[in-house]
């Protein structure tokens, strides 16, 4: 028997139509395993896992939709669908997972953006988002202080200022440093602009969470903007705030960090031999 998702409630998009370039995996991103198990079937798991989402839309890449649904079946088949994304940006992703998501629950109270490559996302961090949207907040995102200092830098490379720096402009090649030094630090220089003030700096995770109709608005009035990687919006929230809407942050977690590339896959694997040795039962003869 297949069950309806209520008619109000929360919907997950889960945005898992990337290549991957990054990890270089030499197949989609969400299929790659982490202690033994896909980061799609570990995302989706966790959303399931918070107890506060009716259902989850997965994007995928479109020739690979029978291989994700059988992925996701495992979670838990009526409450998990598989949709096809697009190769063009994540924005036009969740866009369209969105369209899905509220053609299946029209009267949905949340909607929900989750990435696949947040696979360790704890569920806590999930009910807090909702618990956010629910006591009125129309866009809430998880964040973390950051650690190091960030800088602003202006686009373009710069030439080393003349003098006894290591580095000169390379004649006839604008751009293009060259050593005139004992240690040159490097092919390329950018020059800062800014340091903004650490402390009001957060760094950003999913899921994001927004009443429907705030996020039915904001993907509306920044659609030009999905045509092209380089000019959407990197994260849901900031549609909003283009608009001038309004976003709050609550606590994320550091296990909610996105697996991006090999050195993120291998903390991954490490932070799950650590849980699995934390809650295996001592075998005989180990202390
Ligand atoms: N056109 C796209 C691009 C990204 N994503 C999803 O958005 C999330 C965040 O993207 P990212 O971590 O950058 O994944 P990739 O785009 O796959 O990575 P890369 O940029 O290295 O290719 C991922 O779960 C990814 O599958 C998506 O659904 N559609
Ligand atoms: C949405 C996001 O995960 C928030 O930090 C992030 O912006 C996604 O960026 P990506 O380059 O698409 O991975």
């Amino acid at each position: 028997m297949s069950l309806a998702p209520p008619a109000q409630g929360v919907v997950a998009v889960l945005t898992a139509a990337g290549s991957g370039r990054r990890l270089g995996a030499g197949g989609p991103k969400a299929l790659v395993r982490v202690g033994g198990l896909s980061l799609l079937r570990r995302a989706a798991q966790g959303l399931v896992d918070s107890g506060v989402v009716d259902h989850v839309v997965v994007t995928a890449p479109a020739a690979e939709l029978d291989r994700f649904r059988v992925e996701v079946d495992a979670v838990a088949a009526e409450a998990v669908e598989v949709v096809a994304g697009s190769p063009v940006s994540r924005q036009a992703s969740v866009r369209l997972g969105l369209e899905a998501a509220l053609d299946r629950m029209p009267g949905a109270e949340v909607v929900l953006v989750h990435d696949a490559a947040r696979a360790l996302t704890p569920p806590e961090v999930t009910r807090r988002v909702v618990a956010a949207v629910r006591a009125g907040h129309g866009a809430v995102v998880p964040a973390l202080a950051v650690a190091d200092t960030v800088k602003e830098v202006a686009p373009g490379l710069v030439a080393a200022q003349p003098g006894p720096a290591y580095l000169s402009a390379v004649p006839d090649r604008p751009g293009c440093l060259e050593s005139g030094g004992e240690e040159p630090p490097g092919p390329w220089a950018e020059a800062v602009v800014g340091t903004p003030e650490r402390a009001r700096l957060r760094a950003v995770q999913t899921p994001q969470g927004f009443s429907a109709g705030v996020l039915v608005s904001a993907h509306r009035a920044g659609a030009a903007r999905e045509v092209d990687e380089a000019l959407a919006a990197s994260d849901d929230a900031g549609l909003v705030e283009a608009q001038g809407g309004r976003v709050v942050v609550v606590a994320g977690h550091e296990q909610a960090f996105k697996i991006t590339t090999p050195l993120d896959l291998a903390l991954a694997e490490a932070v799950l031999r650590d849980e699995d040795s934390r809650t295996r039962p001592p075998s005989s003869g180990e202390q």
